[in-house]
């Protein structure tokens, strides 16, 4: 059986009705696709807890998380997905890509030109149509 892997993103959205889009650099696992900031959520440690901890970590920011947007398992080739997005907004520093290649605000209805994480799909198009 596949390693089930429980992943939480954020999804940000600025004053503008943008959202923050984070290109996985090339040396990270699923690279050169873009995604929802976050990561793994470490063992005993609760989902908001671990975005904000992920978030800290990769951009450099502070986020309060507001609801849980999506919750979509995908299956990859080597493991099994569960992402989970929140919605967020920043609340101290601007985001820096520390680890991703790039970040981008995108309005909804430019989502659909980036190439997502497969995983991702269900909570872009989530968004597109909300
Ligand atoms: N963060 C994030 N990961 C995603 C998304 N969609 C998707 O398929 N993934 C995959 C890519 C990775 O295989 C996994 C998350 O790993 P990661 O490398 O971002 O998380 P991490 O910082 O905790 O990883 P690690 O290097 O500490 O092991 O989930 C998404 O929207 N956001």
């Amino acid at each position: 059986m596949k390693k089930l892997v429980k992943v939480v993103a954020a999804i940000i959205e600025n004053d503008n009705d943008e959202i923050l889009c984070a290109l996985r650099s090339p040396n990270m696992a699923i690279p050169n696709m873009w995604e929802f900031p976050g990561g793994k959520v470490e063992q005993g440690e609760d989902l908001y807890s671990a975005l904000k901890r992920e978030i800290s970590e990769e951009l450099g920011c502070l986020i309060e998380t507001k609801i849980l947007f999506n919750d979509h398992t995908h299956e990859y080739e080597n493991f099994t997905i569960n992402l989970i997005t929140i919605k967020s907004k920043i609340i101290d520093r601007n985001p820096i890509p520390k680890e991703h290649s790039k970040l981008i605000w995108l309005k909804r209805e430019n989502l659909s030109s980036l190439i997502w994480a497969p995983a991702d799909i269900p909570a872009v198009e989530q968004l597109i149509n909300e």
